[in-house]
């Protein structure tokens, strides 16, 4: 019997610039993914079927999952008749713009790539991953900060970690993605800074004055309607810490830190009401 388990980190999103709406509804975006320690468990174990189980009851476990979708993809897509029986450990919230369900997906397709020793191009990899969720390229491909375009799957590496401590809070409240994706304010007219040369200062020279340019489009239409995630926002900004951003689509607030002892001293006030994670300064997945 073959088995393995693997680790699906989260993400926050430092800016994140709508620049237009395609034909087929989808926006395109720039954006810098980052990754945090914040993780689900995934168990695959060999089958003749393909099933999975969840601790969290609140996610269902039938096709609608993306575990399930992800391993029916790559049979369809490559003729394997093997099954696989997946144990999801869930840790990371969903509905918060930190993409756990996308990395959930990403980590299903390279783990059964293994169990099932199949060897697919990336490329067809990556179409396949695309068509789960446009994050999901993201998690597939790289391992550290990178730069998004596209709907955010064109990817560029750009080998950097933050050098900062990241508290996460989710606020207990969960945002849809397609309702923030229906009713953020548009500025598609607006020129878009140059993402990728503003976090190369920042992490390279931790020149903290280029901040203010990642700005999140989702930020003022998800801080109007839900009050908790304001409330979080504030908290934070008053903590000492240098920037405070909504991650994605929210609605997941992450602060940065320069000193350790804030950091920790934010995530302790912040717990008392909500789930919290805080990531060392210079994190990379594995
Ligand atoms: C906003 C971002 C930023 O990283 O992440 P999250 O906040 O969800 O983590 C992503 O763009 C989330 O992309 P993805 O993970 O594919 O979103 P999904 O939940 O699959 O998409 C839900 C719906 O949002 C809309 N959508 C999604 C992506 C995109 N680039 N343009 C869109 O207009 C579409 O209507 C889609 O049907
Ligand atoms: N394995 C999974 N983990 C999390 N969410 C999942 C999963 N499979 C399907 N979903 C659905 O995808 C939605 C978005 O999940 P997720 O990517 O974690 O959050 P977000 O898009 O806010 O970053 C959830 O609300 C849930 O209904």
């Amino acid at each position: 019997m073959k088995h393995f388990s693997v680790k699906a980190c989260a993400k926050i999103n430092l800016g994140l610039l709508i620049t237009s709406r395609r034909d087929d509804g989808y926006h395109t975006l720039e954006t810098i993914f980052a990754p945090i320690d914040w993780f689900d468990t995934l168990e695959f174990t060999d089958s003749d079927d393909i099933s999975m189980e969840c601790t969290n009851l609140d996610l269902p476990v039938d096709d609608s999952n993306l575990c399930i979708r992800a391993a029916k993809a790559l049979q369809a897509h490559t003729g394997v008749t093997k099954g696989v029986a997946m144990k999801l450990v869930k840790r990371v919230p969903f509905g918060a713009g930190l993409g756990g369900g996308s990395s959930d997906a990403a980590a299903t397709l390279n783990a059964l790539c293994k169990l099932w020793q199949i060897d697919v191009p990336s490329t067809e990899l990556h179409k396949l991953a695309v068509k789960l969720g446009a994050d999901v390229p993201y998690f597939l491909e790289m391992k550290g900060v990178a730069y998004a375009a596209g709907i955010g799957e064109e990817l560029e590496d750009l080998d950097l970690a933050l050098p900062w401590h990241v508290v996460t809070v989710f606020p207990e409240v969960q945002v849809p993605t397609a309702w923030a994706y229906k009713n953020f304010h548009r500025q598609f007219e607006r020129p878009v800074p140059d993402l990728k040369t503003l976090v190369r200062k920042l992490c390279n020279e931790r020149d903290t004055s280029v901040l203010g340019a990642f700005e999140n489009d989702f930020a003022s239409v998800v801080f109007e309607n839900y009050p908790v995630v304001r409330e979080v926002r504030d908290a934070l900004a008053a903590s000492g810490a240098l920037f405070v951003s909504l991650s994605g689509s929210g609605s997941a607030v992450y602060a940065l830190y320069e000193d350790r002892a804030d950091a920790v001293k934010a995530a302790e006030a912040m717990s008392a009401r909500f789930r919290v994670n805080m990531t060392p300064a210079g994190f990379r997945m594995e």
